[in-house]
């Protein structure tokens, strides 16, 4: 297996020989039965049409349209850690978990347009957000059958609980989205059939079987249902662990906290009712968001196989190769970034020159035709989920973070995301 090691080999490999590599099939067997095909799994020219529908569901209109729900489920964030502080007569809150809660419920809004609690299979009214959790968190015995299976296909066969748990809780979660689409689709329809204006969408799957309407595109059912469930797990685990680095760099930095705040203050004063605008365009904010997400990239590796002999920078690499691509390598040079590297300046991004003022020099979202598709959702995320936290509270460290002093927070390892082992608790001290 190959580490890709320069800025070049990435460009190389991730824009312009993007498809003479692909998703090995172990990683896709293994992730894939929880992340759903969708854009994640698929490959060459399928990846290359399916990626143009959903592309336009992912433009900066539709964005704006789901700034309100960004918004509204912000306020319950604070609101739930208000009445937390005041309930338990405690400061300290671990994060993780709230934030890894918070984010899927936002992408729960956001995809389906209906909150995840209220969803429930039909018949045997088992309900999704348990399923999916249970499917998400998997005990040891399901994770060690998950990883047999990718290599030989047992998992019909094994008659413990630990199994057939999974199998029950993935094919609830698939019938209770397919039962979404099918109902969406028939709506919709009918609205496009009886030539009514359509009422303003404001999730993700709207805009999608929008798509296959107004286009004819080809984007069956099956297809659709991957595209949610990529939407669900890409797009929540991922935003919860920024938002927890997000905390850690504020408990940790009371100087960059102080200069967050004054900002967010200044903007609350003049503009109460912020939009997606002034928001996205707070200076600071911004570049302590780049800051944060050059640093504390959630995504920690990627794979990809040589589908054909190819040369990359120069180097014969033979079909079949495994190639890992991590962020850090490029997020953290210092050849890139400079001898400071790996210290928090959000204001360096005012003066960005060479390779960092690159669009390879950072590889938080990856690059090139298969860069996240959920970037700029992700960022106005996070930012107004910061907004909303500012405003209300104060952060300091926790105890165990406090004992750490100046050594890392230590990290879930081997993991896909970046984590701490142990969940980050903090102390929230609400604002006069
Ligand atoms: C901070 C948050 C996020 C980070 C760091 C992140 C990171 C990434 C990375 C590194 C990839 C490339 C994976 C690869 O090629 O192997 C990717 C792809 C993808 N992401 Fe994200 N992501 C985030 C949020 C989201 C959100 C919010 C969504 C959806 C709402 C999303 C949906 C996707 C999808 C569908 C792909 C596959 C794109 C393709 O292959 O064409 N992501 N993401």
């Amino acid at each position: 297996m190959l580490l890709v090691n320069t800025i070049e080999a990435h460009r190389q490999v991730l824009q312009t020989c993007c498809y003479d590599f692909q998703k090995p099939g172990f990683f896709a067997r293994l992730v894939g039965e929880i992340a759903g095909a969708g854009l994640l799994f698929a490959e060459a020219d399928d990846h290359k049409r399916q990626r143009r529908f959903v592309q336009n569901v992912f433009t900066p209109p539709n964005l704006r349209k789901l700034f309100p729900v960004f918004q509204c489920k912000a306020k319950e964030l604070t609101t739930y850690l208000s009445s937390f502080l005041e309930r338990s007569g405690e400061h300290e809150i671990e994060v993780q978990s709230v934030f890894t809660k918070a984010t899927l419920d936002i992408i729960g809004v956001t995809t389906l347009g209906v909150e995840l609690e209220n969803l429930r299979t039909p018949d045997v009214k088992l309900d999704f957000l348990s399923c999916y959790n249970r499917m998400m968190e998997q005990s040891q015995w399901s994770a060690l059958i998950s990883f047999i299976n990718v290599q030989v296909p047992i998992r019909r066969w094994v008659p413990l609980e630990a199994n057939w748990g999974f199998v029950r809780a993935s094919n609830a979660v698939r019938e209770i989205l397919k039962e979404c689409i099918r109902e969406r689709m028939q709506a919709m329809l009918k609205h496009h059939d009886l030539g009514q204006r359509e009422t303003v969408p404001r999730d993700l799957l709207s805009y999608l079987i929008g798509e296959r309407i107004s286009s004819k595109s080809e984007l069956s059912n099956e297809q659709i249902l991957g595209h949610l469930m990529n939407f669900l797990s890409a797009g929540h685990e991922t935003t919860a662990g920024a938002m927890t680095w997000a905390v850690y760099v504020l408990a940790t930095n009371q100087e960059i906290q102080d200069h967050l705040y004054a900002e967010i203050r200044e903007l609350r004063s003049n503009n109460p009712a912020q939009d997606y605008t002034t928001v996205d365009r707070l200076p600071y904010l911004h570049n302590f968001v780049r800051e944060l997400l050059r640093l504390y990239s959630p995504a920690v590796f990627t794979n990809r196989e040589a589908t054909r002999n190819v040369i990359i920078c120069g180097f014969h690499i033979p079909k079949g190769t495994k190639l890992v691509l991590s962020p850090y390598v490029t997020n953290l040079s210092p050849r890139v970034w400079g001898p400071d590297s790996h210290e928090f300046h959000p204001k360096r991004w005012d003066n960005l020159s060479g390779e960092a003022a690159g669009p390879y020099g950072i590889e938080t979202f990856s690059n090139g035709p298969r860069i996240c598709i959920g970037k700029q959702y992700a960022i106005m995320e996070i930012k107004t989920l910061l907004v909303e936290l500012v405003s209300h509270f104060v952060v300091t460290k926790g105890k165990a973070l406090a004992s750490l002093e100046n050594e890392a927070v230590p990290l879930h390892n081997p993991a896909v995301t970046l984590r701490p082992r142990d969940g980050l608790r903090v102390k929230f001290h609400p604002r006069q």
